[in-house]
Parts: C-alpha cells; structure tokens; sequence
C-alpha cells in the first residue's frame, strides 16, 4: 500500500516496507536511503521532515514501479547524429515525437514476440521517467521534472512503419505492438549526474551492434522535455524514450538481445517467433 501525501492516517512502518521492498528488487543504492539514516531524526519534533520524508519515499516507490503505474510512454525519433548520418537523412529541426502504449512494457525474464513474416528492429535507448507532474516547462527547468531512468528497447516493426509510410498512415502499428517495450529496473535520478553523457550499448548474440553517448542526441534530454510538455502534461511514472543511436538492425527468432547503460545496468532479452 502507498501513501502519496503525508496525512494521519500515515503508517510510516507500511510506506517504508513498501520503498524497502521496491528498493531490494531494483536498486543496489542502499546507503543513501538507509532507513538508520533517514529516521535519524525525532519525528515528532519536525514533523514538517517527517512529511517530507515519507512524500519522496512514497514517490520512489511510485516511480520504482513505472511501468505499471506510468500511463503513456513518448518516444522521440531520429534524434542522433550517427543514425540520420547512417540513414543518409538531414537532422530534424524539431523532435520528431511518437507514443507507444504501456501495454507494449516487457520486464527482464519476459520474451520479445516478432511476427513469422515482418521485421522488427532493435533500438537502445536512455529511458527517462518523469518524477513530477510538468505542462509547458522551459528547458532550463526540465531536468528538475525528472524521478529517475531506465535502459529501454524501442523495439521497431519495420514492416509496418513502412506499410504506414505509403499510406501517410500514423507509425502506431509499428511502435506500439505488445512487447515492443522492454525496459530495465528503475535507476534513481542521482546515479545519473548528466543524462546527455551516458553510455547506450546493445550486443546481438554477443556482437556489439550499437555503442553511443548519449552525448550524440540532436535534441538534449531537457529539450525533449520542453517539448513534449508543450503539448501534453507529462506525470509521474510517464516514460519518454530519447532516441536511438546508429547501428539499429534486425532481430531473428532465438536471437538474444543484451544491452548496458554505463556500469549501471545490463539486461537481456530473447526474442521468439508469433504468428503475422
Ligand atoms: O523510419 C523508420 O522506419 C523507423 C524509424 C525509427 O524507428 C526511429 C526511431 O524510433 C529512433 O530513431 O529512435
């Protein structure tokens, strides 16, 4: 059970059990929210700590659970040097933006499903999940909307995003199929001290396809922000997808996706074979 504001009926044992149960499961950051440390205080002497404290508790483990409790993910396409260059293409002159459903999340130990007679793309990507609800903000104060990350796979069926182009049809069919999202666990807005300098790789059955900086996206990740917030309110546990580097290629039955985001997370994922 979580509590989102801090009122009477608090229980701070059930709130903390719930962040401590979340926190086990996927993060190692222990120190910094060691229960010693953060009840080193007398509640009942600053009661406007306490409040505090169980608030960013509970949003830790709201934010912990994202894809369950995260109502859109929003994904930003062609947004690295490397790929337009790849794809011969000239670099956007605004994020070019698309929406994937929160059906389409997989979990680390579920299996990405491509159709017998289409082709699906892998795409790695840095995952940001808003920590706070945000319309309109600028780009100097984006990065404060920000709870944490997470390493994705904007998994691509090619076939229908090419079945889409001819028709000037949307992309949706193509970005948004289920297991189309595999993401990893939550990673705490402080291990990432800048979200344009961190490492994307991806290995296809143990061969480096994709390795890139964050440091190569055309639109920062406070200008993605910015920009999808102009248009529609981002909340808490919503995902936005940042682009992915060169090297995006097809995925084969059986084959094994593994990918890594600095030294911070890896996770793998196989992938089978469903009916078109
Ligand atoms: O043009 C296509 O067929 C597909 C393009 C993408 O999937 C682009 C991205 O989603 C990306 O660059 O991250």
């Amino acid at each position: 059970m979580l509590f989102l504001t801090y009122s009477s009926h608090c229980n701070y044992r059930t709130l903390f059990a719930a962040g401590s149960r979340s926190r086990r499961k996927q993060t190692t950051h222990a120190s910094q929210d060691d229960p010693k440390h953060l009840f080193s205080f007398d509640k009942k002497k600053n009661p406007v700590m306490a409040s505090s404290l169980v608030s960013k508790m509970a949003s830790r483990a709201h934010l912990s659970n994202f894809s369950e409790v995260g109502r859109k993910i929003v994904g930003a396409a062609l947004n690295y040097k490397s790929l337009a260059h790849d794809l011969k293409v000239p670099h956007p002159a605004k994020p070019i933006i698309f929406l994937k459903a929160t059906s389409s999340y997989i979990n680390v130990g579920q299996v990405i499903e491509v159709p017998k007679a289409e082709t699906v793309n892998y795409e790695v990507e840095l995952g940001v999940v808003i920590g706070k609800k945000c319309k309109r903000i600028s780009e100097a104060n984006a990065l404060d909307y920000i709870g944490g990350y997470c390493l994705a796979l904007d998994m691509t069926n090619v076939t229908q995003i090419g079945n889409a182009k001819k028709m000037s049809a949307p992309w949706d069919l193509g970005k948004t199929f289920d297991t189309a999202c595999p993401v990893s666990k939550f990673i705490p807005k402080e291990s990432i001290k800048n979200p344009d300098d961190v490492k994307l790789w991806l290995k296809l059955n143990g061969n480096v396809k994709q390795e890139e900086s964050t440091s190569d996206m055309i639109f920062s990740t406070s200008q993605l922000i910015s920009y999808v917030s102009q248009f529609m309110t981002l909340e808490p546990g919503d995902l936005l997808l940042t682009g992915s580097p060169s090297g995006v290629g097809p995925v084969r039955p059986n084959d094994v996706l593994e990918c890594g985001l600095n030294d911070l997370v890896t996770m793998t994922f196989s992938v089978r074979a469903v009916e078109s």
